[in-house]
C-alpha cells in the first residue's frame, strides 16, 4: 500500500490528542486548527475536561461538528478511588464530552483484585450510557505480561466498554505491538461489538502502518473503521498530512511501502 493511500486512511481513525497539563486556550485553538486539514479530519479531539466547552465551541465555528470531542478520567494514576472516577466522568459529561477515557485502576489487576477494578468501571458505564462512548485505557506497559493485559481486556469487554485502549501515554511503554495483538484477540474472541484504540507513542505513519496490519489479521480489513478502532496521537497528524502534501521521500526504504 503506498504511504499515501496508509495515510489517508490513518487521518479519520484519530483522535488527535493533547494531554498537557499546561494546556492553554491557545494551544487548544492551535489543537482545533489542525483538525481542520485539507485532507479530512481526525475522529475526535481528546484533551483535559477543562477545555472541552471551548474544543466543541471552536470545532462548531469551523463547521467541525463530526469531530468528537473525547476527555480523560481518573487520568493518568488510574486511582482506585470510585467516588472520585463517577465526579470527573460526570462533570465531563455535562460539560459535553461525547467520548470518556477512563483509566483503569490497573494496579487492582496487578494485585488480583479483579473485582473492586470491575465496580469502578461498571458504575462510570453507567453515568456515561451509550451512545457516549466509553474507552477504558489499561496502562498495558504496566501489566505487562499476556495473563494480565488478557485479563484486563477481558473484564472492561464484560463491563459494556466501547473501546479498550492500551496506554494513557503517559508511562515507561506505551502501545506495543505485542499488547494489541493480545487485546485484539479477546476482542476477536468476546464477539462483542468493543472497538481498539492504540495509544502512546505513534508518531509516523510507518508506526500506524504496523497497527493496521495487525488489526487487519486479527479482525479484518472492514473493522479499521472509527467506530472500532483509534490511534491516540499527539503528533501523527503531522507526519500523515507531511505525506498527504507530498513532503515525503519515496524512494526512502522507510516510506516506499507498508
Ligand atoms: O491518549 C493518547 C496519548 O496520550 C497520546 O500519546 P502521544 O503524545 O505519545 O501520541
Amino acid at each position: 500500500m503506498s504511504p499515501e493511500i496508509t495515510a489517508s486512511r490513518c487521518l479519520p481513525l484519530i483522535d488527535l490528542t493533547s494531554l498537557n497539563v499546561t494546556d492553554t486556550p491557545a494551544a487548544i485553538e492551535r489543537l482545533v486548527q489542525q483538525a481542520d486539514t485539507p485532507f479530512g479530519q481526525p475522529a475526535a479531539l481528546c484533551v483535559y475536561p477543562e477545555h472541552i466547552f471551548q474544543a466543541k465551541q471552536l470545532l462548531r465555528q469551523r463547521g467541525l461538528s463530526t469531530v468528537q470531542i473525547a476527555t480523560v478520567t481518573n487520568f493518568p494514576d488510574g486511582s482506585s478511588n470510585l467516588q472520585r472516577a463517577l465526579d470527573e466522568t460526570q462533570r465531563a459529561v455535562a460539560a459535553g464530552a461525547d467520548e470518556i477515557d477512563l483509566v483503569l485502576p490497573y494496579r487492582e489487576i496487578l494485585t488480583g483484585n479483579y473485582a473492586a477494578a470491575e465496580a469502578l468501571v461498571r458504575q462510570v458505564r453507567e453515568v456515561c450510557p451509550s451512545p457516549l462512548k466509553l474507552k477504558v485505557i489499561i496502562e498495558s506497559g504496566i501489566l505487562e505480561t499476556p495473563e494480565l493485559i488478557a485479563g484486563a481486556s477481558d473484564l472492561v469487554i464484560d463491563c459494556g466498554a466501547d473501546f479498550i485502549k492500551t496506554s494513557t501515554g503517559k508511562v515507561e511503554v506505551n502501545a506495543t505491538l505485542d499488547a494489541a495483538r493480545v487485546m485484539l484477540e479477546r476482542i476477536k474472541l468476546s464477539g462483542q461489538r468493543v472497538g481498539f484504540k492504540a495509544a502512546g507513542g505513534i508518531r509516523t505513519v510507518t508506526d500506524a502502518a504496523a497497527y493496521l496490519e495487525l488489526a487487519t489479521e486479527i479482525m479484518g480489513e472492514q473493522w479499521l473503521q472509527p467506530e472500532s478502532f483509534r490511534f491516540g496521537a499527539s503528533g501523527l497528524l503531522a507526519d500523515i498530512q507531511r505525506i498527504l502534501e507530498g513532503q515525503h521521500d519515496p524512494s526512502s526504504k522507510d516510506e516506499s511501502s507498508y
